[in-house]
């Protein structure tokens, strides 16, 4: 069976919601999932699950009044069980054949298939996307189920598939072996999939992990990791740790027998968390791996030859896709002056039809996070008021929740706040540029290279933006959002991370160490 999948990986199908009967089975998921709301979830450390008196709340950001779940929080002392959990659970795992690890990713991914609307509806309440954002969210989970376990299988067949140089009298082997205990710290805003990769890759190598989700999404973090123990994932290689940031990842990652660190998230917290595992810790016998996915400012340049409509449908789809919650976020576009108006105005005009409202009525925009991003981004549309021409939006919006409207702003210097600094939420800054030439330096003048897009016809603009756009993930003529698995391995560039390439054949090299075995033949 393994060797059928390896032969035919391909990507989970979006669902289509102009169909009558996938908006009825998501709504059918919505209602099941809505009647499980309120719950208690515990900790998973070992195999036990632990239930503490301090719970994060989580609730739903388009409805602040509805909870849904209280999520147990680790303590420095459960976190410590955990890592001997951890530990422990590494010896027997690391030695488990590579298969039978992968195999254990074929079976989540199988199962998440057939529950596939439930997951997107916990997103839908607990996130606040909208049908298509947590259909992706969920499709973009089964396949890093399924990549890494394929990716897995490979690596362990790296000695046929990539022979060594041959030499006479010897038997040479080169063996990926798993690190030891990964601390895995994903962000809340692709809840399920960003989570489900990092985890998935992390273990399907043979290392076991302390895994803590963020706050704001810790019930659908905790559904991923009860479905990992539904499906056999042996106790202790998975360890459940919500807790504080400030508190239990600075102790994960201050831990000596912390071997690497998975984290995905924004600047400040990875720059923070590489200069703490810089430090050598009492007892630590190893320099621990640091892989750090962070912000962006990512940007679409326009030249006066691009089709302007495809232009502008990119621009607003890349700004405003789940709120520009996306670290491949458009939040800035630069458009050359010969047709800057008439991109602004379609720009505009798009903005103005997005409809606010209600995830789970699968309206286009939908709330912020949380009351943190909310305060935030109204502040940014403070600063957009002085640094540029307000054209659509620039107010909070109606609704029990983090609603704030779609904002544009217009003739932004490049060196504006809203031009450099990462805001999160659905704020696009547009700027015009003399010619094609100096809209590419503006899109480079950022300390963050995560996405960008160019839009042309013109081959040799072409060819110049793919070798000078400076970021990770280069687009041309289409969206800079919605990487695939397998087709766009993701990561940054410069502030934007390591650019570990999610999604993507070197993802698991990471998460290895390369063994070589040199035997001398008998004579
Ligand atoms: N490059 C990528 O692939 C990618 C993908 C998604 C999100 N992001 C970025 O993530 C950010 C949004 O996510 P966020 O608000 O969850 O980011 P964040 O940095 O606030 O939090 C990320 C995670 O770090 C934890 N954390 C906070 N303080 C910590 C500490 N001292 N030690 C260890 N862990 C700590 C949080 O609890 C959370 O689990 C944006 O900047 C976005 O661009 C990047
Ligand atoms: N991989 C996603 C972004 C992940 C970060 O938020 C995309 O390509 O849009």
């Amino acid at each position: 069976m393994t060797n059928s999948r390896m032969a035919s990986f391909a990507n989970e199908a979006f669902t289509d919601f102009t169909l009558e009967e996938n908006q009825r089975a998501m709504k059918a998921a919505l209602i099941k999932v809505r009647g499980e709301l309120g719950g208690d979830y515990p900790l998973f450390i070992g195999g036990e699950k632990v239930m503490t008196a301090e719970r994060t709340v989580s609730i739903n950001p388009g409805n602040k009044d509805e909870i849904i779940g209280y999520v147990s929080k680790a303590s420095v002392e459960l976190v410590e069980r955990a890592m001997n959990s951890a530990l422990t659970a590494f010896e027997s795992w690391k030695k488990t054949p590579a298969i039978e690890r992968a195999q254990y990713l074929f079976d989540a991914a199988d199962l998440m298939r057939l529950r596939k609307h439930e997951f997107s509806a916990l997103m839908v309440l607990e996130a606040g996307k909208n049908y298509a954002e947590a259909d992706a969210d969920t499709a973009e989970a089964i396949d890093f189920l399924d990549f890494y376990a394929r990716e897995m299988i490979r690596l362990s067949e790296t000695n046929t598939i990539r022979p060594l140089t041959k030499l006479a009298g010897e038997t040479n082997e080169i063996t990926y072996i798993p690190l030891g205990v990964g601390a895995i710290i994903p962000p809340w805003n692709f809840p399920l999939a960003i989570l489900a990769g990092m985890t998935s890759a992390a273990i399907v190598c043979g290392n076991t992990v302390l895994l803590k989700p963020a706050s704001p999404t810790a019930v659908i973090a905790h559904k991923f990791v009860a479905l990992m123990e539904e499906v056999g994932v042996p106790a202790g290689v998975i360890n459940f740790v919500p807790g504080s940031g400030a508190e239990v990842g600075d102790y994960m990652t201050s831990h000596p027998k912390t071997r690497f660190i998975n984290f995905t998230g924004s600047k400040e917290v990875g720059l923070r968390i590489n200069r703490i595992a810089s430090e050598t810790a009492k007892g630590q016998i190893w320099i621990k791996r640091v892989v750090a996915e962070l912000g962006g400012k990512d940007g679409i340049v326009v030249d006066e030859t691009a089709d302007l409509d495809q232009a502008a449908s990119a621009i607003v789809a890349s700004a405003f896709g789940f709120q520009g919650q996306k670290c491949s976020a458009g939040s800035r576009a630069v458009v050359v002056k010969s047709v800057y108006e008439e991109v602004l105005n379609k720009v505009a005009d798009l903005t103005r039809k997005l409809q606010i409202g209600l995830p789970e009525d699968n309206y286009q925009a939908g709330p912020v996070i949380d009351r943190n991003s909310y305060d935030k981004i109204l502040e940014y549309i403070e600063i957009g008021k002085r640094e540029g021409r307000l054209v659509v939006g620039g107010e909070k919006a109606e609704g029990n929740g983090f609603y704030i409207q779609p904002t544009v702003f217009a003739d932004v210097k490049s060196d504006a706040r809203i031009m450099q600094e990462e805001i999160f939420g659905p704020v696009l800054a547009i700027a015009a540029a003399e010619d094609w030439k100096e809209a590419i330096d503006m899109y480079n003048d950022t300390e963050f290279g995560l996405t960008g897009a160019f839009f042309s016809r013109v081959e040799d603009r072409i060819s110049y933006a793919l070798e000078e756009m400076h970021c990770g993930n280069l687009y041309i003529n289409r969206k800079c959002t919605g990487a695939l698995v397998g087709v766009h391995p993701f990561g940054g560039f410069n502030m934007s991370g390591t650019d570990s390439k999610a999604g993507g054949y070197d993802y698991l090299l990471q998460f290895t160490q390369a063994k070589l075995t040199s035997r001398k033949n008998e004579a």
